[in-house]
């Protein structure tokens, strides 16, 4: 598993060089960096993970090093901050996360660190809550979320035990990288879970991966017999 790690420098400090009426301007201009970000490398095929503002986590399996700078170096235009950028490998997304972190901990200068490594396919897990829009008729919006956040941080606890990292993506929709011999693992938390359903794509990158699960969960709904559902996609 292969992870492009950025770290905005010295994000903090620019913050607080906005002024007490400064969240407005943070919220808009993180919008605006990861509209930019999102539209890059989905272009290549990758994901990026909306984790926090401050740095960005790119699944970079399936996609080359150019790209990946072309990246860094479209980023960096539009930063308000300068960027450390180090790309990590890990058998599980949670050590290549870790290793692009001590990789960036450990640099001595601005300049990024994009080794080469060899690609390997990207696992990607869309867990989806059942009849999430009834529950949100039943109760509210904001208890409908709550009430999937309260599952979805457990789940992404589990998850992150075996290594994966995973992102809630609105809605009732979290998605997680796992490593592939960690699937066994995943499908039997889900068949021990009512609530749930887990669509799991594989894909030469993040973007195939990621529309594999899509198609699995569109899958599991047509017929509604089914808690988990593997397609391999390969565009
Ligand atoms: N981020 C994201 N949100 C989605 C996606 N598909 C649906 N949503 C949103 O998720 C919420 C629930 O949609 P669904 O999961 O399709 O609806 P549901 O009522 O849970 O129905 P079932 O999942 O079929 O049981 C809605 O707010 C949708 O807009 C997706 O692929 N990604």
């Amino acid at each position: 598993m292969k992870i492009l790690l950025m770290e905005f420098i010295g994000y903090k400090e620019w913050t607080e060089s906005l002024g007490y009426d400064r969240e407005w301007k943070i919220q808009d201009i993180q919008s605006s960096i990861y509209k930019v970000v999102n539209d890059e490398i989905s272009r290549v095929g990758g994901f990026a993970l909306p984790v926090r503002y401050d740095g960005l986590i790119i699944l970079a399996d399936g996609i080359p090093n150019k790209h990946l700078l072309e990246i860094y170096t479209k980023v960096k235009e539009i930063s308000p901050t300068k960027i450390n950028a180090c790309i990590g490998y890990g058998k599980t997304p949670r050590e290549a996360e870790i290793n692009a972190h001590n990789c960036i901990l450990n640099s001595l200068s601005d300049e990024p660190k994009f080794s080469i490594i060899h690609d390997e396919n990207v696992v990607a897990c869309h867990f989806d809550y059942n009849n999430f829009t009834s529950l949100t008729h039943e109760l509210s919006f904001y208890a409908a979320y709550m009430r999937v956040m309260r599952l979805y941080s457990k789940l992404s606890e589990s998850i992150y035990d075996f290594g994966g990292i995973s992102q809630y993506l609105g809605g009732d929709n979290m998605i997680a990288f796992i490593d592939e011999d960690t699937l066994d693992k995943i499908i039997k938390i889900v068949e021990n879970m009512d609530e749930i359903k887990v669509g799991i794509g594989i894909g030469k990158n993040a973007r195939s991966a990621m529309a594999g699960a899509t198609r699995a969960l569109d899958e599991i709904r047509s017929k509604r017999e089914d808690k988990w559902k593997i397609v391999k996609f390969s565009t």
